[in-house]
């Protein structure tokens, strides 16, 4: 689907999405249970991957009419899957399911798509061998398809922190219930480490135990997964939110101002948008004990944000950078090339698409605001709904309507985006409707 963004103005209130993190971690840890009840989860793309995984392991997955989700579980031992685990284009399902993998008594094969196939898995298959399983790539490449033979006992395994934190939040949700636990020794600095929080966070309102350690992390094996009360609510998803804010410090109507709820605190490391947009010069302010961010349109100019801990926001900082005065320097961002695609050439071919000046090295990208007039342009949204989320966001603001392709691709984590910014203001024309 192509979905063609006029410039536009925007005002009034938008809820986020619940947290796509969130909801894959809770999907699974009811999986990991006798059961649980998950209320206010994200339903996408992404989420039914790991629904499917579940049941899979011989759990089941019910959507209520309340849009929350009725999950029993496999109790802590993954049964032997009757098929292949498609895990579609979900980096996190691939990771957290193969080592729910390792616990099964068999063999289980897991694919994705060919984006998914191409992102790296071999750290977390060195990891399961470490602990007594089998794991092999079917290529040899290090990459899905997978092939998981277990179950593992548990043990030690050492693993780079540098190429994707799921790997440890696999590790931890899996290492509950082995026998003898699991401790995770770091190889390298961790990137994306808020996420491990949101792991260990999430994995204690189910009742499991685990920490941080000298070496990397720990948790203990023989753990059951119980949610106190049988149910977990999922909080709001502040990358989601990410663009709703940036489409309001943009483009928000003179006097006006952008209000998205759903903005509680938890361990998201992307909360961390709102102090960038305030070191951009916005005005916008977050009242966190009703859970609303309000931002109203500011002149912006350029900064410096190490992303190691934020992946998923480069896109949007990114876009933010290419309407900003100034130089917008996003560094630390290796990692983000190891995405749904490699985002960070991605923004940076198609900002340049729509005129940005941006310079593009291994480990930092630049946006040069004041050498930049947004041109609306044709650009590709690589398959990838970050990217298609933030070109939309640079359309705003572009002189004259930029066309996204692949708009669809925002069904794997904001499902309704489109409507959501048309409800807000936003010009917005799907595949000439
Ligand atoms: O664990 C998670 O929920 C995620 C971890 C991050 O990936 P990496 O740890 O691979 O950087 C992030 O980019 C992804 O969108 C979601
Ligand atoms: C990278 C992402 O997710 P995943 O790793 O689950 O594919 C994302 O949502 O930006």
């Amino acid at each position: 689907m192509n979905v063609e963004i006029s410039p536009s103005q925007v005002r009034g209130a938008a809820a986020a999405p619940p947290s796509k993190s969130y909801t894959h971690r809770a999907v699974l840890a009811a999986g990991y249970a006798d059961g649980a009840t998950v209320r206010d989860p994200l339903t996408s793309a992404d989420i039914r991957a790991t629904m499917r995984a579940v049941e899979a392991f011989g759990g089941s997955v019910a959507e209520e009419a309340d849009g929350s989700l009725e999950i029993e579980g496999f109790d802590g031992r993954p049964d032997v899957p009757a098929d292949v685990i498609d895990c579609a284009n979900s980096g996190t399902t691939m990771r957290l399911v193969t080592a729910a993998a390792a616990l099964a008594d068999g063999g289980t094969v897991l694919t994705g798509d060919e984006s998914l196939r191409s992102r790296p898995q071999g750290p977390l298959l060195d990891a399961i061998e470490q602990l007594g399983g089998s794991a092999r790539s079917t290529r040899g490449n290090g990459q899905a398809p997978l092939v998981i033979d277990g179950p593992i006992a548990g043990g030690t395994a050492s693993i780079p922190g540098d190429v994707s934190s799921q790997f440890i939040s696999a590790l931890l949700f899996a290492g509950a219930a082995t026998d003898e636990g699991v401790e995770v020794d770091l190889e390298t600095e961790l990137k994306s480490a808020p996420y491990v929080d949101i792991t260990i966070e999430l994995l204690s309102a189910f009742g499991v135990d685990a920490r941080r350690t000298d070496a990397g992390f720990a948790v203990d094996g023989g753990q059951s997964y119980a949610p106190e009360g049988g149910e977990y609510a999922v909080p709001g998803d502040f990358s989601s939110m990410s663009y709703l804010l940036a489409a309001g410090a943009v483009a928000a109507e003179d006097g006006g101002a952008v209000d998205v709820r759903g903005a509680q605190p938890s361990a998201q490391g992307d909360s961390a948008i709102v102090g960038v947009l305030e070191d951009m010069g916005a005005a916008i302010d977050w009242d966190r004990d009703a859970g609303v961010i309000s931002v109203e349109r500011s002149d912006l100019s350029g900064t410096t944000v190490d992303v190691g801990d934020t992946p998923d926001l480069l896109p949007t900082i990114a876009a933010l950078g290419a309407i900003a005065d100034g130089d917008t320097r996003i560094e630390n961002c290796e990692h983000v090339r190891y995405k749904e695609t490699d985002r960070v050439s991605a923004m940076a071919e198609e900002l340049g698409k729509m005129g940005a000046s941006v310079t593009e090295e291994r480990d930092v990208l630049t946006i040069h605001g004041d050498e930049t007039e947004l041109s609306g342009a044709t650009v590709e949204g690589r398959k990838d709904h970050r990217i298609v989320m933030s070109l939309a966001v640079a359309g705003l603001v572009a002189d004259g309507p930029t066309t996204i392709r692949g708009g669809e691709h925002v069904d794997v984590s904001f499902p309704n985006f489109f409507e959501t910014i048309e409800e807000l203001g936003v010009d917005v024309v799907r595949d000439g409707s």
